[in-house]
């Protein structure tokens, strides 16, 4: 059987895969919070645990692993879009429009994802139908004593779980003096974090012993695996940004509640999708949405090959460049293989380099050798959820043909250069740009290549 290598953060290293049961090979993700559309940091962990998935079904058997990956429907992001509606004067109840809201969140999550050619994980809880787990959990933590409740809440105490912090690397101490902890009244010590929460009456609520409320957030990936994958699985995974303190409050959570198990065997963290150097996200506000992209022309396919040129556990920017490059090798590959019938396998060095810490560049740089051979370049490419038929043939479409574009462009700063007027070269050349061309201008000629929002729609007139 193939050898699988994961760098597991939990051990800080490199280490060979071995499933607890390789007839039941378990995987949890957390998934996203459902207040609005994805942005393409949110699609990383998405392609990267799809690749995973598939490698698994296809070392294991697609009937051996199940992929849970949760929607955290109950958070105050969401409360605050349904009422904002509700104050835009929008119809019924806050809980009708809390319950929309999240209900066409997850449909635009699906769509955009599966346009990423992202496989549907065998499960995907909502937290919402699990509430009385994280209550089971929350009473079980505070039976052995590592939980408290105070004024309509309970806590989890930090100090009673002498690994915490262990998957971070970091001590408790270090925690306190690194993090922004807040010291609430009813805290007895700052690290302890919330597990139950009292709720407003008109916010959603559920009875408790503690009192109508909510749950907090890291109690739900616990009491979901748990019911769904047991108190032990094999992989759990997610962006780096929750390893602390997300993850390690899972852990805490899970291992103190149900000490017979050890909860996840290996941790799978992705790396960041940067902008300029800094993580995308929607509190930063310099973020776009993968729909955004998909509407700006953007296959799908271009999005998932490009996050697959950089590995895993290194951060990335997205460029138009790498998109456009992306998109060479797609419309080639998919020229090469459009009628023909995928091998029975895909080729054997495909397979190596993902099984070794899913090396996606490496299996790319594998493809292109296959050329020579379209039906083993299909069937490996798929391996990878790419040239899949489902993601439809937008490659079917030719490239636009520019050269009568780029001939007027030539003549118009021909023209320019004798009657130094540059003002209609740089208008035409305007328009080009905001019709997605990427313009070259040099000693040597013009040159016009579609961009990955290419719309010739846009294109301007040729006067
Ligand atoms: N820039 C990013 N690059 C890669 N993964 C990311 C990025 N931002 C968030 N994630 C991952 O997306 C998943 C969903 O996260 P979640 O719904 O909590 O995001 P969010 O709160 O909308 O994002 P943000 O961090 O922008 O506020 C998590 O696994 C998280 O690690
Ligand atoms: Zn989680």
């Amino acid at each position: 059987m193939t050898e699988i290598r994961l760098h597991n953060t939990k051990t800080r290293s490199k280490q060979v895969f071995t499933p607890i049961d390789p007839k039941d090979v378990r995987m949890y993700l957390c998934g996203p919070t459902v207040y609005d559309r994805a942005h393409l940091g949110n699609a990383r962990p998405v392609v990267v645990f799809d690749v995973l998935y598939r490698l698994l079904r296809l070392v294991y058997g697609e009937e051996c692993v199940t992929y849970v990956r949760n929607f955290t429907d109950v958070d105050d992001k969401i409360n605050a879009t349904a009422k904002a509606r509700k104050d835009a004067g929008a119809p019924g109840t806050l809980e009708d429009l809390i319950h929309e809201r999240t209900q066409e969140t997850i449909a635009w999550y699906h769509e955009d994802m599966d346009a990423l050619g992202a496989m549907r994980p065998d499960r995907e809880p909502r937290a919402t139908a699990y509430i009385g787990a994280m209550i089971a959990m929350i009473e079980r933590l505070i039976l052995a004593g590592h939980a408290y409740a105070r004024e309509g809440h309970v806590l989890f105490r930090v100090r009673s779980y002498s690994d915490y912090g262990k998957l971070s690397g970091r001590t408790v101490d270090d925690m306190i003096a690194g993090a922004r902890v807040e010291v609430a009244p009813f805290k007895e010590d700052p690290m302890d974090f919330v597990l139950w929460k009292p709720s407003d009456a008109d916010l959603p609520g559920w009875d408790s012993p503690w009192g109508r409320g909510r749950p907090g957030w890291h109690i739900e990936c616990s009491a979901m695996s748990y019911e769904l994958l047991g108190d032990t699985f094999d992989i759990h995974g997610g962006g780096i940004d929750l390893q602390f303190p997300h993850h390690e409050n899972e852990i805490a959570q899970s291992c103190c509640a149900h000490p017979e198990g050890s909860f996840a065997n290996y941790w799978v963290h992705n790396e960041m999708l940067q902008v300029e150097g800094k993580k995308m996200s929607k509190s930063l506000g310099n973020f776009f949405t993968v729909r955004d992209l998909l509407n700006k022309g953007v296959p799908g396919e271009v999005i998932r090959f490009v996050f697959m040129q950089t590995h895993y556990t290194r951060p990335m920017d997205w460029t138009a460049e790498k998109a456009q490059q992306a998109e060479g090798v797609l419309r080639k590959w998919r020229a090469l293989t459009g009628d023909v019938t995928p091998a029975a396998e895909p080729a054997p060095a495909v397979i190596a380099a993902l099984s070794d810490d899913l090396n996606t560049a490496g299996a790319i740089a594998e493809l292109h050798a296959l050329t020579g051979d379209p039906a083993l370049l299909k069937a490996s490419a798929q391996m990878l959820g790419l040239l899949l038929d489902e993601m439809g043939d937008w490659a079917a479409a030719p490239e636009a043909d520019l050269s009568a574009h780029a001939d007027r462009l030539a003549a118009l700063r021909t023209a320019a250069m004798a009657n130094k007027d540059f003002a209609p070269v740089d208008a035409f050349k305007a328009a080009l740009v905001a019709a997605g061309v990427e313009v070259r201008m040099s000693k040597a000629g013009v040159e016009l290549l579609p961009g990955a929002g290419f719309d010739a729609a846009l294109l301007p007139a040729l006067g």
